[in-house]
C-alpha cells in the first residue's frame, strides 16, 4: 500500500506495508527508514498507551525460574544421585485431561517395580533432631557446627538455624550466619563481588530466555491443537495474540512497571524475536501496535524508548544511521504530537532509544508467497535531529535521524538474514485442574517434551471409604466471629482467633479450628480462611533438578493461606504398603514441636496430651494416584510455606487437613517449597538399608540431603 503522505524523494526501502514512495528532497536518500503507524497487525486490545516510567527492582531477581544454587550430585560424594522425582515416570502425553478427571488413564507416575522404598513421613511442624536437642538443653549442634566460612568449598555449609523458620536472609552478621573471611584470602570479597555480579547477570539473562521459551511453548501449543477454540477463548483471535493473552494471565507477563528506557537487562544485541508479542514479553518494545514505544514521565511528558525499523537488509549499507518517518501533518509549522513529540523529548534529553530491526523473509513461490517477519534487537541509538519534508500530496512528514551509540557490539546483516526461529521443545497445559480449582492451574515444561505424569485431579480430600466426617458443633456468631468467650470456635482455639483482619495466619500452631458447616457465622467470617480455596495464580513447572515443582505468579504476602495438600486419606497400614513419594503423615505431631507447648496447654482438645493408646490409628494423605497440584511442591531447607493442621468439617484430630501458609513474602515466579522434615538416616529400603537422596533445593542453608 502506498502512503500518500510519505516524502516523495525517499526510495521505497521499508517493509511493504510501510513502503515510502518518492518525495522531493535529496538529503535522506538511501538511509534506513522506519515509518510511524501500524506495526504488524494491531493486537486486539493492545495497550499502546504509555505507562509511568519506573525502574523495576524486581527484574533483577524476581525470576525464581532460574535454578537454585543447590547441591549437585558431584557435591555429595558417596551419594548416588537419583534426585529427579520424575525418573521412571512415564509421560502422560497421550492422556487427555479427560483421562485425568475420570481416572481412565493409568497412573503412570507409580514406581512400579522399583525395589527401593521411598520415605513417606512428611511431618508437619519442622522439628529436626538437632533442634529437639537444642530445645531439650543439648546445645551441641550449636557449638559443634562451624560458622559459615567463605571459600570453604561446597561441602562446607551454613548451619541450619535452630528455628522452624528461615532466618532473615542477608543478615550476614547475625548469630550463626556471621561471614568470616579466612586469613590470607584478602581478595575474596572482590572475587565474591565479581562472582555475584556474574551470577546475577546470568540469572537475569536466563530469566529472559526462559520467559521467551515459555511464551513460545504456549504459542506452539495453541497452534498445535487449536486449544484456543477448545477453551472458548479464541473466536478469531490470532494465535500469537491468544498466546500473549494467556501468557499475560498465567505468567505474570503484564509487568508494565518494567517499561523503561535504555538497554533491558538480559536482552542482548542480535537477539532474534518471532513477533511483536515477544518484544513485549521481554520488555524491549511494548507498544504492540506502534513503531515507537514511549513512557510517560512524572511531569506528564512522553519519552520515546524504542523504535521498530522496517528497513530491509537489501537496502541497508550502514546500520549506524537510521531514519524514522513520523506522522504526516498539514502545515510545516504544526506542533509535534504523540510519539513524534516523544522522540523529540528523547532528543532533547539525550535519552537512548532501543532500535529493533524488523526483517521480512519471503517464503514459498510466486503463487503462494508467505512473508515471515522476525525482529532483531539492534542496540541503542540517539535521536540526532528531526526535520519536516514536503510530500507529493502537499503535506509534511517529520523525519527523525537516529545514530547508533558507540562502543556497542556490531551486528551483521548477512548473518541475521540467515537466522531462523529455533525449534522449541516443551509442553504446556492450560489448566491441569480441568476447572476444578477456582483459579486455573497451568503446567509448563520448557526443558523437554515431557507432559505431567498422569493422576486423577481432585480438589477435595478423599476420606477412607467407610469413614464419615464427624461435623463439629458450631458457634452461634450470626454476624461473624470475634475474640469472645461466647464464640465456641474461639474457645476451641484456646481463646484466640488464629487469623488477623486481613486473613493472615498470625502464628503457626499445632491446630486451628476454623468455623464449619454447623456454625451460624457467614461465609465471610474471618475464621474460615483456608476453606475458600486457592486465591493466588500458581503454576506447575518443570525444574532442572527436582522434577516438577510449583511456583507462584502472584505476590503472596507472609501469613497468607496458599493451598491444601489434597489426596486420599489412608490408614497407616495401607500407607506403609504404598510407600510412595506423595505421602504426607498427618495428625500425630501436635506435641512434637517444643515451642507449641504453650498451645497444647490452652487448646482444649490437646490438653490431655498425646494418646497413650497403642491401637491409635495413624493416617496419611496420599497424592500419588489422586490429588491436586500441591503434590508437586518440592522440599527446601529454607522453605517459604509451612503446613498447618486445620479442622473445619470434621472434629477428628487424627485427621486434620493440611493447609499451607506463606512463611514469608513470596515474590512472583518464586518456587513454592516446604520442609519435608525427613529424619536423615532414618529412611530405609525394604532390605533395611539406609536410603539417601541428595537435596537440590539450592538454599545456602541446604543440609545436602533430602533423606
Ligand atoms: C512430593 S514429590 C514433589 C514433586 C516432584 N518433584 C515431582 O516431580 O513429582 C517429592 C519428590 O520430589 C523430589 N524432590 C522434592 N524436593 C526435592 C529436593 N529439595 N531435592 C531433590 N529432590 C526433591 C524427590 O524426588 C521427592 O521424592
Amino acid at each position: 500500500m502506498v502512503d500518500e503522505g510519505a516524502p516523495a524523494a525517499v526510495t521505497a526501502i521499508g517493509d511493504r506495508r510501510h513502503k515510502a514512495p518518492a518525495v522531493g528532497g535529496d538529503r535522506i536518500d538511501g538511509d534506513l527508514v522506519a515509518k510511524e503507524g501500524d506495526l504488524a497487525a494491531v493486537a486486539e486490545g493492545a495497550d499502546s498507551l504509555p505507562k509511568d516510567c519506573k525502574i523495576p527492582e524486581v527484574l533483577e531477581n524476581n525470576g525464581a525460574t532460574g535454578e537454585p544454587l543447590g547441591a549437585k550430585p558431584s557435591d555429595l560424594p558417596g551419594l548416588k544421585c537419583n534426585g529427579a522425582a520424575e525418573e521412571g515416570n512415564s509421560v502422560g502425553k497421550g492422556c487427555t485431561l479427560q483421562g485425568f478427571m475420570t481416572g481412565q488413564c493409568t497412573a503412570l507416575g507409580l514406581r512400579k517395580g522399583h525395589k527401593a522404598v521411598v520415605p513417606w513421613r512428611f511431618q508437619i511442624g519442622y522439628n529436626p533432631k538437632w533442634a529437639q536437642d537444642l530445645f531439650s538443653g543439648n546445645k551441641s549442634r550449636q557449638t559443634e557446627e562451624p560458622a559459615f566460612t567463605v571459600g570453604d568449598g561446597p561441602s562446607q555449609r551454613a548451619p541450619v538455624m535452630a528455628n522452624n523458620r528461615p532466618p532473615l536472609k542477608g543478615s550476614a552478621s547475625s548469630g550463626q550466619h556471621s561471614l568470616k573471611v579466612q586469613k590470607g584470602t584478602g581478595s575474596a570479597p572482590k572475587k565474591r563481588k565479581v562472582d555475584q555480579d556474574n551470577h546475577r547477570i546470568s540469572t537475569v539473562r536466563q530469566n529472559v530466555l526462559s520467559k521467551l521459551r515459555e511464551f513460545r511453548i504456549v504459542y506452539k501449543k495453541l497452534l498445535e491443537d487449536d486449544e484456543v477454540k477448545g477453551t472458548g477463548r479464541g473466536h478469531g483471535v490470532r494465535p500469537d495474540i491468544a498466546a500473549f493473552n494467556i501468557f499475560r494471565e498465567r505468567f505474570c507477563a503484564d509487568r508494565d512497571d518494567m517499561r523503561y528506557d535504555g538497554s533491558i537487562p538480559g536482552v542482548r544485541i542480535g537477539d532474534v524475536f518471532n513477533s511483536v508479542m515477544e518484544l513485549h514479553i521481554v520488555g524491549i518494545h511494548r507498544a504492540q501496535s506502534l513503531l515507537v514505544d514511549h513512557i510517560k514521565k512524572k511531569d506528564g511528558t512522553r519519552l520515546a524508548v524504542s523504535v521498530v525499523s522496517h528497513a530491509q537488509p537489501s537496502a541497508v549499507d550502514n546500520l549506524n544511521f537510521l531514519l524514522h518517518f513520523g506522522s504526516t501533518v498539514a502545515t510545516c509549522e504544526q506542533k509535534l504530537g504523540g510519539t513524534d513529540r516523544a522522540l523529540e523529548e528523547s532528543m532533547e534529553t539525550d535519552t537512548p532509544v532501543r532500535v529493533i530491526h524488523a526483517l521480512v523473509t519471503e517464503l514459498g513461490d510466486e503463487d503462494r508467497c508467505k512473508q515471515l517477519t522476525s525482529y532483531v534487537y539492534g542496540g541503542l541509538y540517539l535521536v540526532e535531529k528531526f526535520q519536516r519534508e514536503k510530500t507529493t500530496g502537499g503535506q509534511y512528514v517529520t523525519t527523525f535521524h537516529l545514530r547508533r551509540m558507540a562502543e556497542q557490539q556490531q551486528i551483521d546483516w548477512q548473518v541475521l538474514k540467515t537466522k531462523r526461529p529455533e525449534s522449541i521443545d516443551g509442553t504446556f497445559t492450560v489448566d491441569i485442574s480441568g476447572g476444578l480449582d477456582k483459579i486455573p492451574i497451568s503446567a509448563i515444561n520448557s526443558i523437554s517434551n515431557e507432559y505431567l505424569m498422569t493422576f486423577r485431579y481432585i480438589s477435595q480430600i478423599e476420606y477412607p471409604q467407610e469413614y464419615r466426617p464427624d461435623p463439629p458443633s458450631g458457634c452461634d456468631c450470626v454476624g461473624g466471629c470475634s475474640v469472645s468467650q461466647k464464640c465456641a470456635c474461639t474457645v476451641k482455639n484456646g481463646g484466640e482467633l488464629p487469623y488477623n483482619d486481613i486473613g493472615g495466619n498470625i502464628e503457626e500452631r499445632p491446630l486451628i479450628y476454623e468455623c464449619g458447616p454447623s456454625c451460624k457465622c457467614p461465609p465471610t467470617c474471618r475464621n474460615r480462611v483456608s476453606q475458600h480455596g486457592v486465591k493466588f495464580r500458581l503454576q506447575v513447572f518443570k525444574t532442572n533438578s527436582m522434577g516438577w515443582g510449583v511456583r507462584t505468579l502472584d505476590f503472596i504476602p507472609n501469613g497468607s493461606f496458599v493451598c491444601e495438600y489434597i489426596g486420599e486419606i489412608l490408614k497407616d497400614e495401607e500407607a506403609q504398603k504404598r510407600n510412595d513419594e506423595y505421602l504426607f503423615g498427618i495428625g500425630n505431631n501436635y506435641y512434637d514441636v517444643p515451642r507449641w507447648k504453650v498451645w497444647t496447654k490452652i487448646i482444649p482438645s490437646l490438653q490431655n496430651g498425646p494418646s497413650e493408646d497403642d491401637d491409635k490409628i495413624v493416617f496419611s494423605v496420599d497424592a500419588l494416584n489422586q490429588g491436586n497440584f500441591t503434590r508437586f511442591i518440592n522440599h527446601s531447607c529454607t522453605p517459604n510455606l509451612y503446613p498447618q493442621n486445620v479442622l473445619h468439617d470434621d472434629d477428628n484430630i487424627s485427621m486434620p487437613r493440611i493447609m499451607f501458609f506463606a512463611s514469608e513474602d513470596i515474590p512472583p515466579l518464586k518456587e513454592l517449597s516446604y520442609d519435608y522434615n525427613y529424619e536423615i538416616d532414618k529412611v530405609y529400603d525394604f532390605d533395611g538399608n539406609i536410603k539417601m537422596k541428595p537435596c537440590f533445593c539450592g538454599s545456602i542453608e541446604c543440609t545436602g540431603r533430602l533423606y
